[in-house]
């Protein structure tokens, strides 16, 4: 018999824990997400909570909750603010089935201009800002055209596969005729990257049901399905067109953090000479990925596209 109490429900059937927030609805490339600024951390909103504002039929809907709070209220945000005192906005990120993440590309964009547009930062385009997450800091610079995210350095999971050239990790989805290899990367959070030969493969990959991933990261892991194009450089640019399953969500029309370890994985398959910079077609727009050197001396991944609100309103 189940010990714990039910959540109690306001009149419009969601939790009563969230009637009052005021919202505002954000996207970028149509990965979107719910966010509420929460200034002095007072909201302590349970998986229940997020999951039923990220209800597409009940709720909001949305793909993650971002709650925005100043650094000092989070251990985690404190720890950020040590090695930069600037950072002084930290984005608590939710998937909408409530889970934590430690990191979302699309939504620290999203956050950034969610500050700018409720007046808690001024940035003019030029501008960077320092951003606490939970896995690290990450600067945040205002272009023309959205916003240009220094994401922090990538890794391997499985560093062993990647120096073997081993693609040990096997990847399976309905619609595909075989398991493939994949690789997996972190970019903070956890990707494993499957290439496939042809966009119409990518078509009948079925993604509703998350890809069975052996061995799977240990606290799972974002699949992307990446078709590099023919020819695979144009104007000295790599081209991608991706597909990804979210942790914690399902399929969505685009990931951040996923367009970065897919241009991980393909840069690394191409081998010698293959591109610095990439540009990432996903369902619900284009992306851009640099590789640069970074200020502690190892390569970091910038991560550039827009950022959108398109609505503000009360949680009943
Ligand atoms: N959509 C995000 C990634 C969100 C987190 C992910 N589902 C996870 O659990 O790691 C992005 O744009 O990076």
């Amino acid at each position: 018999m189940s010990t714990t109490s039910p959540t109690a429900l306001s009149a419009s059937g969601l939790p009563s824990g969230v009637a009052g927030l005021s919202f505002a609805k954000g996207h970028g490339t149509g990965n979107d997400f719910v966010l509420v600024a929460d200034p002095d951390g007072l909201r302590d909103l349970s998986a229940a909570d997020v999951a039923a504002v990220c209800d597409r039929h009940s709720g909001i809907g949305a793909d993650g909750f971002i709650r925005a709070v100043r650094s000092e209220h989070l251990p985690e945000g404190q720890a950020v603010l040590q090695s930069n005192p600037d950072a002084l906005w930290f984005m608590d990120y939710r998937n909408g089935d409530g889970s934590i993440s430690e990191m979302c590309g699309n939504g620290v964009r999203v956050f950034v201009h969610f500050l700018l547009e409720e007046g808690l930062v001024q940035l003019a385009p030029g501008d960077v800002l320092p951003i606490g997450t939970r896995a690290g800091l990450k600067t945040v610079t205002r272009t023309e055209t959205g916003y240009a995210v220094d994401m922090g350095p990538w890794e391997f999971i499985f560093p062993d596969h990647a120096a073997a050239k081993a693609m040990d990790t096997v990847v399976n989805a309905g619609g595909l005729e075989v398991p493939r290899p994949g690789l997996s990367v972190s970019m903070g959070n956890p990707h494993t990257v499957v290439a496939l030969a042809e966009l119409s493969e990518l078509a009948a990959t079925e993604l509703i049901k998350a890809p069975s991933v052996e061995p799977a990261p240990v606290n799972g892991t974002n699949v992307e399905f990446v078709v590099p194009a023919e020819p695979l450089v144009l104007d000295g640019v790599g081209q991608l067109t991706m597909r990804v399953h979210e942790r914690g969500v399902g399929e969505t029309r685009s990931c951040g953090t996923g367009a970065c370890a897919a241009a991980v994985a393909t840069r690394f398959w191409a081998g010698a000479g293959a591109p610095n910079a990439w540009h990432v077609r996903v369902p619900g727009g284009e992306l851009g990925v640099r590789f640069l050197a970074g200020p502690d001396g190892r390569e970091h991944v910038e991560l550039s596209g827009p950022a959108v609100l398109v609505a503000r309103g009360t949680l009943l």
